[in-house]
């Protein structure tokens, strides 16, 4: 992978004070999901700004596809749609009285035909499920509302980096889930993605690049396995273990498990332990994952299929196949780490469908063949579960019926 960003020896001091970035150095392939990680003060908030030129080093350089970033007003104009940046607080991102000004802002001051703003913005508000609220004053969303229609106001300019200042403060649980989900889709299709986080949990599971910050230095860069197993980079920067790490650490401990890998996950600590115990398993008594692919098979069809396979479960991953959930009102057993926990629920002999979009269907094939690899279990992956059943529909469910849902295979 080549880099995209890269930090070389970057010092900045606000205004009379003492140096916030005191010669920092690193580097992001393209493509990648990275968290920037350090206790309070660590310097993350003034790194993310000096990313895309809101501030200039003091000294040093900050490269973009490895070019100097200049600091002319045109080459920041460029740079910014380039490189969009999603602060803590989306008040201080949305200002204009709808959403849809807001969200055009960028399109519309770069002057860009109004035909094609409208195209812009209307593929904006979707990518973050925002369709339906484009009269709405920013100011009365929600906060997990406020962060998507900032997002999109970003996204419309087409960055190849999305760096996100503390994306998940302020929202909930699945709030916070759900956007992470939604950064993930991102990824998938493409953008490299950056957060800044106090969140251990999150940014164990989620990245597959930390960077470690403290008193305005790296201190250290690496997978998430390395950077969390070392005591001395957690006391220096104030950090905890994460939760699934400290069990396995715990577990090796009493001679429980071994293994030079540690889990990322609840399904790869839960996999470890089965392993240890040697627990022989039937492949007869796994349960497969059906996927689906919202954007082909027609909304009434996945109803019908919903409703005649009752004992599946069901997870949505992004932001179509959860907004097609809520339309359809299929009840969702999972919205986030829904591959994760409908492989455990496999290994259970549990049988799961999976609503997702073009694009992250591959994800999903990718993630259990890779568990398989691992684990030696074969768990099957069905992707065209549902386009088979189509033929099997009654007619009037094609035409939005779905009262007549009766019949149909049954697991
Ligand atoms: N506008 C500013 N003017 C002067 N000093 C500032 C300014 N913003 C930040 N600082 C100082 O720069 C240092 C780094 O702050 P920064 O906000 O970048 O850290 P952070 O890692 O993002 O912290 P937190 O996790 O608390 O948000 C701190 O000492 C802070 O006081």
């Amino acid at each position: 992978m080549s880099t995209i960003l890269e930090f070389r020896d970057v010092h900045y001091a606000y205004p009379n004070c003492q140096e916030s970035l005191r010669g920092v150095n690193f580097s992001i392939s393209e493509g990648a999901k990275v968290a920037l990680v350090g206790p309070n003060g660590a310097g993350k908030t003034t790194l993310i700004l000096s990313c895309n030129g809101i501030l200039r080093p003091t000294s040093g350089e900050v490269l973009f596809h490895n070019s100097p970033l200049r600091y002319d007003r045109s080459s920041l104009r460029d740079l910014r749609k380039k490189i969009g940046l999603v602060f803590q607080n989306s008040d201080a991102q949305l200002f204009a009285p709808t959403v849809y000004q807001d969200v055009a802002f960028g399109p519309v001051n770069l002057g860009i035909a109004k035909d094609q703003v409208k195209a812009l913005v209307q593929r904006g508000l979707s990518a973050v499920g925002l369709i339906g609220y484009e009269r709405r004053p920013p100011h009365l969303l929600s906060g997990g509302e406020k962060k998507k229609a900032a997002i999109a106001g970003v996204l419309v300019m087409e960055p190849d980096v999305l760096i996100f200042d503390e994306p998940t403060s302020s929202l909930d649980p699945a709030g916070a889930a759900d956007l992470m989900e939604l950064l993930d889709e991102l990824n998938v299709q493409g953008k490299t993605i950056i957060i800044s986080t106090h969140d251990i949990e999150l940014a164990y599971q989620w990245a597959d690049d930390i960077i470690l910050m403290n008193s305005g230095l790296v201190i250290h860069q690496g997978p998430p396995e390395k950077v969390f197993m070392d005591p001395a980079l957690i006391a220096a920067t104030n950090l905890r273990t994460p939760a699934v790490l400290e069990t396995f650490t715990e577990l090796v401990a009493r001679k429980i498990l071994s293994g030079p890998k540690a889990p990322r996950s609840v399904l790869h600590l839960v996999n470890c332990l089965e392993q240890s115990l040697n627990r022989q398993r039937d492949a007869k008594e796994y349960g497969s994952i059906s996927v689906c692919n919202v954007d082909t098979v027609p909304a009434e069809m996945i109803h019908c299929w919903v409703q005649t396979h009752p004992n599946h479960r069901k997870g949505a991953m992004g932001t179509r196949a959860k907004h097609l959930a809520t339309v359809e009102e299929i009840v969702l057993d999972y919205t986030y780490d829904v591959i994760d926990k409908c492989i455990l629920r496999a290994l259970i002999g549990e049988s799961s469908l999976i609503l997702t979009s073009t694009g992250m269907v591959q994800r999903v094939e990718r993630r259990v063949f890779a568990f398989d690899e691992e684990s030696g279990i074969r768990i099957a992956v069905d992707l065209t579960a549902l386009d088979r059943e189509v033929p099997q529909a009654p007619h009037s469910l094609l035409q939005g019926d779905h009262r007549e849902c009766q019949s149909g295979p049954q697991k």
